[in-house]
């Protein structure tokens, strides 16, 4: 097998990444996609009770184990498999079980932070920015984090103001420059999605042949 492709996949939280991801994932040729999510990379808080880990700020670049991640994915891109972390945002921890991840054709790398991180982005062949107005996706977090993450509308309110916002104007919008492709919306840009399948596809076609 060739070396994979890296696609980064970059936005705001809510902007609709892990949508569009599972999207082109599910319209693919099965088992051709791995997917690092760097938010399964968030740092082991073992030591902290539950309510301090309450407190942590998980916008900012410290709350990640990047280390772990760029690592992993150079293991991945020199065909090695890897034991991926299991994060649970319910009780704001990694969980003690891991999941095998396997070096694919084709990697998409997911993650608020991907294109800050310098040493991550330089790993990625191909970079998707999904930029969505922060009135929308300050909606689909508060009904995500209720329906699906055990958060109460107050506590998703409050984090939103004190470090969601303000990462997202230190860290993720400044990024967006690095992106080669800006998609609108998220998950139901069925035009983008379409696009990178077809794209997907062919590179597919490409290492098969190779
Ligand atoms: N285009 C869309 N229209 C409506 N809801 C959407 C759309 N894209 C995503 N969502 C919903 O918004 C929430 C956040 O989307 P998600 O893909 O988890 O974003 P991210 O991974 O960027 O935080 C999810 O509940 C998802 O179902
Ligand atoms: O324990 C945690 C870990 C993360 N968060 C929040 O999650 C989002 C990132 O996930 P998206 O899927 O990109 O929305 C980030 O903004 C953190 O604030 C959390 O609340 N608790």
């Amino acid at each position: 097998m060739r070396q994979p492709i890296f696609i980064g996949v970059c936005g705001g939280s809510g902007s609709g990444k892990t949508t569009i991801v599972n999207r082109i994932n599910s319209e693919v040729p099965e088992k051709s996609i791995s997917i690092m999510e760097h938010d399964a990379y968030y740092k082991d808080q073992s030591h902290l009770t539950y309510e301090q880990r309450c407190k942590t700020n998980y916008d900012h670049p410290f709350a990640f184990d990047t280390d772990l991640f760029v690592e992993h994915i150079k293991e991945l891109k020199k065909g090695s498999t890897i034991q991926k972390p299991i994060y649970d945002y319910g009780i704001h921890n990694r969980t003690k079980e891991t999941i095998i991840s396997e070096p694919k054709e084709i990697i998409i790398v997911e993650g608020l932070l991907i294109f800050y991180e310098e040493r991550i982005r330089e790993l990625l062949d191909i970079k998707i920015f999904v930029d969505t107005d922060a009135d929308i996706r300050i909606l689909r977090r508060i009904v995500r984090d209720m329906n699906e993450r055990k958060r109460s509308l107050d506590s998703v309110i409050n984090q939103y103001m004190s470090t969601v916002r303000p990462a997202h104007e230190q860290f993720i919008e400044p990024s967006k420059k690095y992106a080669d492709i800006i998609v609108t919306e998220g998950g139901n840009n069925l035009v983008a999605v379409d696009l990178m399948v077809t794209k997907i596809k062919s590179l597919l076609e490409h290492a098969y042949r190779a």
